[in-house]
């Protein structure tokens, strides 16, 4: 059976062109490619990215099925989160798609870690409630009674995700060899993982190690075979992408700064109604917004993307350039 181009049906075919002409750059507007598809960015630019990269064919994967398991997936995002939903997932995917692109990453990862980071990308927040790992843990939810209080959500997007193969005509993943499903099943764990925050500043440490120690030994960062090198850098890559917002044209930050800020103020709500300490930041009665969105950068977004900067450069100057005209302007319209 033919598909429509991207996967899914538009409302207007031409101007979806237009848009999807920019797969391959920073700054594609996630937002309107949404309306275009009626709410499907996910798939749309998923199927897309996994059709470009040629990644249907090398894995002999029907396309029936993977619009299957995406589209069976996308509905598993929730449309009432204001922005874990799966604009969010679609924004991840594409810009894990434009960092492993970067000329220093070249010919490194093989087309199954590829995959599978694309994958992982895309259902990292499957099913997202709209509410912090800290929220399950203090409340004693089952949730967080189920995973141990341990990397909660995360845990959760994971298993739902994989449990999503067993519907019928869903598992996109059976024409692979045992092997490399098993080799997917491990990177993709360890990458949804990796966008816990709890594990941050583990990561940012394990990361400057790693370039420093290929600064002294003088090789060439980015020449390894080994495995766990490469594993970092794509845990590295998509945790950038997650923390990517403040790196793209203003415009669209600024309208994840308002769908993030919603979603934390609708649990500061719920955290007020239930007698609870209100969150950080999530107190819609004395949030400060511009200033949250500085700290954010300051102490989060920039060290971390400095620290991937330094890896792949000088592949990410634009990105960085980008990230600090928006702290400018964040810091400015400071009340
Ligand atoms: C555009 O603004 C943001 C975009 C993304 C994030 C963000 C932080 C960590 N992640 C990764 C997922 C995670 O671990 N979370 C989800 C957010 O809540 C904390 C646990 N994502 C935060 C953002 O702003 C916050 C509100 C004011 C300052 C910080
Ligand atoms: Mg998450
Ligand atoms: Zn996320």
């Amino acid at each position: 059976i033919m598909h429509p181009k991207y996967g899914v049906d538009s409302n207007d075919p031409e101007h979806l062109d237009e848009i999807m002409a920019d797969i391959d750059k920073w700054g594609i507007d996630i937002f309107e490619i949404g309306q275009l598809t009626n709410n499907r960015p996910m798939t749309t630019v998923t199927y897309t990215i996994l059709a470009k990269r040629d990644l249907l064919r090398a894995f002999n994967i029907c396309s029936t099925t993977m619009l299957n398991y995406l589209m069976t997936a996308e509905d598993h995002y929730r449309p009432e989160v204001p922005y874990h939903n799966g604009y969010h997932a679609a924004d991840v995917t594409q810009s894990c798609h434009v960092l492993l692109s970067l000329p220093a990453l070249e010919n490194l990862f093989t087309d199954l870690e590829i995959l599978a980071t694309i994958f992982a990308s895309c259902i990292h927040d499957i099913d997202h409630p709209g509410f912090t790992n800290n929220y399950f843990i203090t409340t004693g939810s089952d949730l967080a009674l189920m995973y141990n209080d341990e990397s909660v959500l995360e845990n959760h997007h994971l298993a739902v995700a994989f449990k999503l193969l067993q519907q019928t005509d869903c598992d996109f993943l059976a024409s692979l060899p045992t092997k490399s499903r098993q080799i997917l099943r491990r990177i993709v764990i360890s990458l949804v993982l990796a966008t816990d925050m709890n594990k941050h500043m583990d990561h940012v440490a394990h990361l400057k190690t790693m370039v420093e120690a290929r600064k002294l030994s003088g090789a060439d960062i980015l020449s390894q075979e080994n495995y766990s090198d490469r594993l970092l850098i794509l845990q590295h890559m998509i945790h950038c992408a997650d923390l990517s917002n403040p790196t793209k044209p203003l415009p669209l930050y600024k309208k994840w700064t308002d769908a993030i800020m919603e979603e934390f103020f609708r649990q500061g709500d719920a955290e007020r109604e239930r007698e609870l300490d209100i969150s950080p930041m999530c107190d819609r009665l004395t949030a400060t917004v511009e200033k949250s969105q500085v700290g954010f950068i300051d102490y989060i977004v920039h060290p971390l993307w400095d620290t991937w900067a330094e890896l792949v450069e000088p592949g990410c100057r634009e990105i960085i350039e980008s990230l600090e005209y928006n702290r400018d302007w964040y810091y400015n319209a400071v009340p």
